[in-house]
């Protein structure tokens, strides 16, 4: 250790990570009067503010009303005016930057101490950032994840798909590898935006956890809308002409000329950085060993979000509900195990969007004797035919037994609101008198469920 790192700052906790997890449990700790430091090495906010979720859907925003406009076109719009790409990209800067500046305001209003740089391992009690050793009697890791590296010739020229959001000019053509969650949402705000987009992915196997039939029906409408899927393709070798294009050379034998080529081939946790080795601490290649505590290999220290190996999907809303779970077990609040809902909400943010709740239609399929798959089309309900929501399908699991809804697919433009409707009557146990009790405001999406919750 040299002499500025000999002068050790201590702190009840240590948080290492400020996105949304970080954020999250440090407030909570410090709000109850816990001296709390918070390390941020790039971004406050993270991966969910700066590249994900707040950044997509900012851009979504005007995606989704220019796919409306045009749904209208010689029914009350005569012209579909264009996406102005340069000020739409400077609505996203906006937001994020406002949601960024509010997410470390949070902390410090809170009473947490900020610190911004890298921070690592000295051992298990210390960690240095910025030339500046602090320690604490518990700490908590929460450094997230980054795109998986890849390793084809001319990986390098791939870009971070979070940064496809924040290109100022406009691309004419893109690719970008992978056909999972992540492409799947980022696709419609390039195509609406008159971008051409072209997808990768190595097998045939299209955003995998979610019903084929609702799946082929939105490839479709993302075909039609300007996307070419690339399927059992893998790029070999990515070169920059001197024009400034790149060209990708694929598997298949096909050569595609593009602006840019972004990664969106699944995540991998980010945690090489700290010298976990230093503090004993266990991990593997799907992020950092913890038990149903949240505990790591030594007890004081935790990891939660995307860079820990817990068995839920990395999702700012498992994060979160970690952190709040974590913040009352480190409280003294409570001392039970973490359990997940059994019907989490996940949409995928195209357009139209796809929702899951609860039982897959997949894993119903391999329970036939348990469960009945029921698909209804609400294409021509009066709050999907007012908006031309043409696409709109829902397919319900119920259990053979219960005759209870346990799980539902939806492909609609309001995927996201029904599919958190139906997470709430799932995970109350709602039965169908329940909801006929019920008064909604009529006509909405909630009355749907009248028909729906029989
Ligand atoms: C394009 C995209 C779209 C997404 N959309 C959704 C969505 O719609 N809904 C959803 O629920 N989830 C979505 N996700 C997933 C979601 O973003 C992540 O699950 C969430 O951000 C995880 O939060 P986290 O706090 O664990 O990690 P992060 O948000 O990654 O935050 C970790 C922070 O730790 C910092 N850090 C790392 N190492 C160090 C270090 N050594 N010292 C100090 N700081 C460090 C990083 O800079 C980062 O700011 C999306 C992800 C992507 C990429
Ligand atoms: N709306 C949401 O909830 C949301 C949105 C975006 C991201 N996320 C989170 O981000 C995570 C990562 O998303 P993602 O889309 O990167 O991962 P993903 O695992 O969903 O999809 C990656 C896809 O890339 C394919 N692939 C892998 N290597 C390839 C290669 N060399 N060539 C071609 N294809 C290849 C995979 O088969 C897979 O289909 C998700 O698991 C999720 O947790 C959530």
């Amino acid at each position: 250790m040299t002499n500025s790192e000999k002068k050790t700052k201590n702190f009840d906790f240590l948080v290492i990570g400020g996105g949304i997890t970080g954020l999250t449990v440090s407030s909570n700790l410090a709000t109850e009067g816990k001296s709390v430091a918070l390390i941020e090495s790039r971004d406050w906010g993270g991966t969910s503010i700066n590249r994900g979720a707040t950044a997509k859907k900012a851009i979504l925003a005007l995606s989704e009303l220019h796919h409306k406009i045009e749904a209208f076109q010689g029914k009350g719009f005569d012209d579909v005016p264009t996406i102005n790409w340069e000020d739409m990209i400077s609505h996203r800067d906006w937001l994020v930057e406002d949601q960024r500046a509010r997410a470390k305001e949070r902390a410090i209003s809170s009473g947490v101490y900020t610190f911004e740089g890298q921070a690592r391992f000295l051992d298990d009690h210390h960690v240095i950032v910025d030339g500046r050793v602090l320690s604490a009697d518990t700490i908590v890791i929460a450094t997230g994840s980054r795109p998986r590296e890849l390793t084809f010739e001319g990986a390098q020229f791939v870009d971070d798909s979070g940064n496809l959001l924040r290109q100022h000019r406009k691309p004419k053509e893109i690719a970008i590898i992978g056909a999972g969650v992540i492409a799947l949402s980022l696709i419609s705000s390039f195509t609406e935006a008159g971008i051409k987009v072209h997808v990768i992915q190595h097998n045939d196997g299209i955003l995998r956890g979610f019903d084929k039939e609702l799946v082929d029906t939105l490839v479709s409408r993302l075909q039609a809308k300007g996307a070419e899927f690339h399927l059992n393709a893998e790029p070999m070798k990515v070169f920059k002409e001197d024009n400034g294009l790149y060209t990708v050379l694929l598997s298949t034998g096909a050569s595609l000329n593009v602006n840019g080529i972004y990664d969106a081939a699944g995540r991998a946790p980010y945690i090489q950085q700290l010298d976990l080795e230093k503090a004993g601490i266990s991990y593997n290649a799907k992020g950092i060993a913890v038990n149903d505590y949240l505990q790591t290999s030594k007890e004081w220290i935790y990891a939660l979000g995307d860079c820990c190996d817990a068995p839920v999907p990395k999702l700012t809303s498992y994060g979160d509900y970690q952190a709040k779970y974590l913040a009352n077990l480190l409280l003294g609040h409570r001392s039970d195990r973490i359990s997940y809902p059994k019907a989490p909400a996940v949409t995928v943010f195209s357009i139209p969007k796809l929702g899951q709740v609860g039982m897959s239609i997949n894993q119903a399929k391999t329970e036939p004797h348990n469960y009945t798959i029921k698909a209804v089309d609400m294409s021509h309900w009066q709050n999907y035919r007012r908006v031309r929501d043409d696409l709109a399908q829902l397919k319900l699991v119920i259990d053979n037994q219960s005759q209870k809804v346990v799980g539902a697919e939806i492909l609609s433009d309001s995927a996201d609101i029904l599919v958190n409707y139906l997470a709430l009557l799932i995970n109350l146990g709602a039965s169908m008198q329940d909801v006929q009790d019920i008064i909604f405001a009529y006509p909405s999406i909630a009355t749907d469920l009248y028909g729906i919750w029989t």
